[in-house]
């Protein structure tokens, strides 16, 4: 985002994580799952885009993805690895996450929350003054300097968004989940979110709304409907006329943005066309 030539390459893992999904599934009860069964890989340092529609199962997934949700069959492997045969704080070690329900009434302030990024690397106690300096990078580049000293409740919603990405980055992720990060944000704030996402060095693995930030950010994007996989592949290949027609039941006109090269979409309803 901003500011001081900080690279964004300082806040994430030295092993970016490859993530497989092998015939995962999650659901409740005995009825049909709500997501999957998908199968799929994420390679070292991508940026892997989520879409679809409302109740698609785009958290529900992420939730399977950072060993919240314990899938109802088939694993998710990071590095090989089963992550539920993995020490949970194994996992928060190399996975960061920014979700959409973030508690802000617990009384710290913005430099305490982005603080607690540190924890899971910290073996006993206290910070050093290399802690510090990170922190205070990690703030500056998010632009938080000046809200420092604030208590979290009082942030604004983009404020207080950009507070969650800044701990997550500090935790010095190989793999960074966020689920909708975009939101509350304003358009510089957007754009320079998904630029950042981009650049980092760990995979990255994003939900997002927008499907246009998606496809002009993304390595890859999958949309999901149903908590199937309706599409996966370059942003170009997945997010077509065809497939957001069949998951959103909106027209789409789509061309190469003149200044960046990347696709460029806009949308409109099938009623909407001029006479
Ligand atoms: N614990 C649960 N118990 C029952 N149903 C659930 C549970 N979690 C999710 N669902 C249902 O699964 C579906 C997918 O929900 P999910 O939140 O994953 O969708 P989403 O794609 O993230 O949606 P949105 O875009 O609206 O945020 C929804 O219909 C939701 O109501």
């Amino acid at each position: 985002m901003a500011s001081g030539g900080i690279s964004a390459d300082r806040f994430t893992g030295a092993h970016p994580a490859r993530l497989e999904l092998i015939d995962l599934s999650w659901g409740v009860g005995l009825g049909d799952p709500i997501v999957g069964p998908l199968s799929l890989a994420v390679e070292p340092g991508q940026m892997l885009a989520l879409v679809g529609p409302n109740g698609a199962g785009k958290s529900s997934l992420l939730r399977c993805l950072y060993r919240y949700h314990r899938p109802s069959t088939g694993m998710v492997r990071l590095d090989g690895q089963d992550i539920w045969s993995l020490p949970g704080k194994a996992v928060a070690r190399r996975i960061a996450t920014v979700l959409q329900e973030q508690a802000s009434d617990f009384g710290l302030t913005v430099a305490e929350i982005v603080e607690l990024g540190l924890t899971p690397h910290r073996g006993g106690w206290g910070t050093d003054r290399g802690d510090y300096d990170s922190v205070e990078a990690v703030l500056d580049l998010m632009e938080l300097t000046h809200l420092a000293p604030r208590d979290l409740a009082t942030l604004s919603g983009g404020e207080r968004q950009r507070v969650m990405i800044a701990r997550a980055l500090l935790q010095k992720p190989d793999l960074l989940i966020l689920d909708e990060p975009t939101n509350h944000l304003d358009i510089r704030h957007q754009l320079e979110v998904l630029d950042l996402l981009g650049r980092l060095a760990c995979t990255v693995i994003v939900s997002l709304h927008d499907l246009a930030l998606a496809s002009a950010h993304a390595d890859r994007v999958l949309l999901l409907d149903g908590g199937r996989v309706a599409a996966l592949g370059a942003p170009a290949e997945a997010l077509t006329q065809s497939t957001i027609r069949a998951a959103f039941a909106v027209e789409t006109l789509l061309d190469a943005h003149p200044a960046t090269g990347r696709p460029r979409l806009s949308f409109y309803l099938p009623n909407q066309i001029q006479e």
